[in-house]
């Protein structure tokens, strides 16, 4: 499979700030994962996987059930040692990190709060380890919504509620990234949008958010920026635009004589890229006159496909061969 890369961005934009906060899109605030590998006795969770997430941006972590995406989070978070390769957040481990709630906020499982606590001790605990004040609890209980139950025992929480309390525990420290295994994993429909606007504003302040999940519907409305991941390895890493455009628009032309049906379409103002098996991917002509033009140039065509794909059948073909469990045929 071709690895989809990203054209290296011209820019990120200026700095942006949160109201009295630290300058989150500042140089340096990114996760970057170098040739991460990650072994569990046989077991290849994550297989020299590199990429880099850039402030400013929700970026999708996608990849179907055990592709790699929690462990990858759980290295980058100092819960796993790697294998081999590196894992760095700001430039750093996360063990070298001085005040790692103030600059990394994740939410990896929303169940692992303690049932007995009410959210607003849960809070208050994981504060004073990082000197954060209870006005500090209150407020990002009253942005993911629990206000209203922060007296209340986990225990009681619905798995919607537990996943804002997660989210909660990540913005404690107002952090410049923000880590999220599957946070809309048990949310209603209202709670799903919700947790999108959230993610796409802390962006929209230049924060860095990584966001995992194995739902491409899911992501095509919150990300901008996607990597996805197979078997522990990098698949794509790409925009949500571009992809859109490489699945929805092109049409593939197959034919003996590539490179001279490639200039004639060139000529003709259409954008060509040569796949990996030789076939062309054309954009910007629509199949009735790539097929006017092989005919004026007396090139066979064996092929003109027009490619219609849907971003969720682009992330399926993508990761078909990386399927841990498939249905049997
Ligand atoms: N602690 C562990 N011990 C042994 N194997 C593990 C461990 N953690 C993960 N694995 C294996 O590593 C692979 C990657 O798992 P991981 O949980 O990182 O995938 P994932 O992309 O997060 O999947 P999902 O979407 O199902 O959560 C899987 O095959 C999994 O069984």
């Amino acid at each position: 499979m071709t690895v989809i890369r990203a054209r290296a961005e011209a820019g990120i934009g200026p700095p942006l700030r949160s109201a009295g906060g630290p300058p989150y899109g500042s140089v340096g605030t990114v996760i970057e994962v170098t040739k991460l590998t990650k072994r569990y006795g046989d077991g290849l969770a994550v297989d020299r996987l590199s990429f880099q997430v850039r402030p400013g941006h929700v970026t999708g972590f996608l990849g179907p059930n055990g592709a790699g995406k929690s462990t990858t989070m759980r290295v980058l978070l100092g819960l796993a040692a790697p294998t081999s390769g590196a894992a760095l957040v700001t430039g750093r481990r996360y063990a070298d990190l001085r005040f790692p709630m103030h600059e990394v906020g994740a939410l990896l499982d929303a169940n692992a709060a303690y049932g007995g606590r009410t959210a607003f001790d849960h809070l208050r605990c994981l504060a004073r380890t990082n000197r954060i004040g209870p006005a500090r609890v209150a407020a990002v209980l009253e942005q993911v919504g629990l206000a209203g139950v922060g007296r209340k025992r986990i225990s009681g929480f619905s798995l919607g509620m537990r996943q804002r309390l997660g989210i909660a525990a990540a913005l404690l420290g107002d952090p410049g990234v923000l880590m999220l295994d599957e946070p809309v994993n048990g949310l209603d429909p209202e709670g799903v949008r919700w947790i999108r606007e959230l993610l796409r504003a802390l962006a929209g302040e230049g924060r860095t958010v990584l966001v995992s999940s194995h739902l491409m519907s899911e992501m095509e409305l919150t990300a901008d920026r996607l990597v996805i991941i197979g078997r522990g390895r990098l698949i794509a890493d790409t925009t949500v635009r571009e992809l859109a455009e490489r699945f929805q628009r092109g049409v593939l032309v197959r034919t003996g004589r590539g490179p001279e049906l490639a200039r004639a379409l060139e000529a003709a103002g259409a954008s060509v890229l040569v796949e990996t098996d030789g076939a062309l991917s054309v954009k910007g002509l629509d199949p009735v006159r790539i097929g006017d033009l092989a005919a004026r140039h007396a090139i066979p065509v064996h092929e003109v496909t027009p490619r219609t794909a849907s971003l969720e059948e682009a992330y399926l073909a993508l990761t078909a061969g990386s399927l841990e469990y498939g249905a049997a045929r």
